[in-house]
């Protein structure tokens, strides 16, 4: 039986994809050969030798030790694009709740009190204070143009909006699915400096905290719009708080709730509800239930943030998997040592990613324990298991 632990409520269609008559599934198991998780925070976790790979259920891995993870040679899954659409729809919703001063509003409209003479007297005094902006015509900037920046500023263009966007990393697919009548910004400055609206969509990492910070702030139109659907520490929240203060930024609209901005009037702080629709939970635990189960039965990897994609089609053969460091020697090292048992190698694919490698080997015979000892002894592999 291989066994599964989650430690986020993963939805059940993704957890079907474990066959009970071979997997167990369990928010309990001490010893999991696998680990599938949302937001659970895996730093300082101690790991159990028997983990083979973790799956994200989503699309940041922020909360997962993902090098310690690499030196053990365990990959570590995603759902690339599984939640965009479920993110891009409440990015559009934050806009719209920041340019129509929407939540005071209702929260205005909510205490009203007296008849309904009364309360219409008091409305047509008092809407002028929640008069906002039309997003026709602004501009907006997009920060990070990967599976969920591309679909806001493809949305947005749609609502007449102008859509600058900057990605120094920009993929080949999505510079596909990206409209070419979004305009390229040259920097993040030159891009927070043209817009109305700016919205993050960017990793957080050390190249990303603190991105946008006082200085930057700065350079922002005066009375602009931020909004951060990517991590709280992408932005100085101090910064923040002093930008709103001084009216140079009007809204902060954010997914991530903190002392820092919580109760701040400027404010749109949302409970991390990014992604938390039955589509986007499904799509991200079918897709990494999916990657996981191939991997632990089959060793593919597909959708790895820290090992390269590799998939080999099932020969009939023994199939041996095996993670190591990118290193001179090492399928030369390994294939001496299948020689020496009197192994035929069937089929071979090997890939690096960086500074990490991973082998796949198709074989006519069983490996003998002592020839995986072997091969596991060798300086710079990580992980090797049959399968
Ligand atoms: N609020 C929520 O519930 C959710 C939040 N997220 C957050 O959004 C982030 C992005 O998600 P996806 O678009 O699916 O990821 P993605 O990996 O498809 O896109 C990220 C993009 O950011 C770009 N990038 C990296 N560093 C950059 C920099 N310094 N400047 C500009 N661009 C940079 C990358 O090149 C990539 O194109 C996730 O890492 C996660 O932190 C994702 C899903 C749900
Ligand atoms: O699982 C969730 O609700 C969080 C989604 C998220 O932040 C992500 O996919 O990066």
């Amino acid at each position: 039986m291989l066994k599964i632990r989650t430690y986020n409520n993963i939805s059940p269609l993704g957890l079907e994809k474990f066959p009970r008559d071979r997997y167990e599934v369990a928010s309990e198991i001490q010893h999991p050969d696998a680990i599938l998780l949302r937001s659970f925070d895996l730093h300082g976790v101690e790991i159990p030798a028997t983990v083979k790979a973790v799956g994200r259920a989503g699309a940041g891995v922020n909360n997962i030790p993902v090098s310690e993870y690499t030196q053990r040679g365990v990959p570590v899954f995603n759902a690339p694009g599984a939640n965009a659409n479920a993110v891009k729809e409440l990015v559009l919703a934050g806009m719209l709740l920041a340019a129509r001063k929407i939540c005071d509003a209702w929260n205005y409209a909510k205490h009203l009190e007296g008849d309904d003479d009364s309360i219409h007297h008091q409305v047509e005094k008092g809407k002028k204070a929640f008069v906002g902006f039309e997003l026709t015509g602004k501009t907006l900037g997009v920060l990070g143009l990967g599976a969920i920046g591309v679909k806001v500023a493809n949305a947005a263009i749609d609502l007449g909006m102008n859509v600058i966007g900057y990605d120094p990393l920009l993929t080949v697919e999505s510079a596909w699915m990206l409209s070419s009548k979004v305009a390229r910004a040259s920097s993040v400055d030159d891009l927070i400096s043209r817009s109305d609206l700016v919205t993050l969509h960017v990793p957080l990492g050390e190249q990303t905290r603190h991105l946008i910070n006082g200085p930057r702030l700065g350079f922002m139109k005066k009375g602009a719009v931020l909004l951060n659907f990517s991590r709280s520490p992408v932005v100085d929240e101090d910064a923040v708080r002093a930008a709103l203060d001084s009216g140079q930024l009007q809204t902060y609209v954010c997914d991530f709730p903190g002392q820092a901005l919580l109760s701040h009037a400027k404010a749109i702080v949302l409970p991390h509800l990014g992604a938390s629709t039955h589509e986007a939970e499904e799509n991200c635990a079918i897709m990494v239930a999916e990657r996981v189960r191939d991997f632990l039965e089959n060793g593919n990897i597909r959708h790895s943030v820290n090992f390269p994609e590799v998939v080999m089609p099932r020969s009939q053969g023994h199939r041996l998997a095996i993670a190591n460091e990118n290193v001179p020697n090492m399928v030369g090292q390994i294939s001496s040592a299948l020689a020496e048992a009197n192994l035929n190698i069937i089929d071979l694919l090997n890939k690096s990613r960086g500074d990490y490698a991973y082998t796949l080997i198709d074989l006519n015979a069983a490996v003998p324990a002592e020839t995986l000892e072997r091969i596991g002894s060798i300086k710079g592999v990580l992980s090797v298991r049959t399968l």
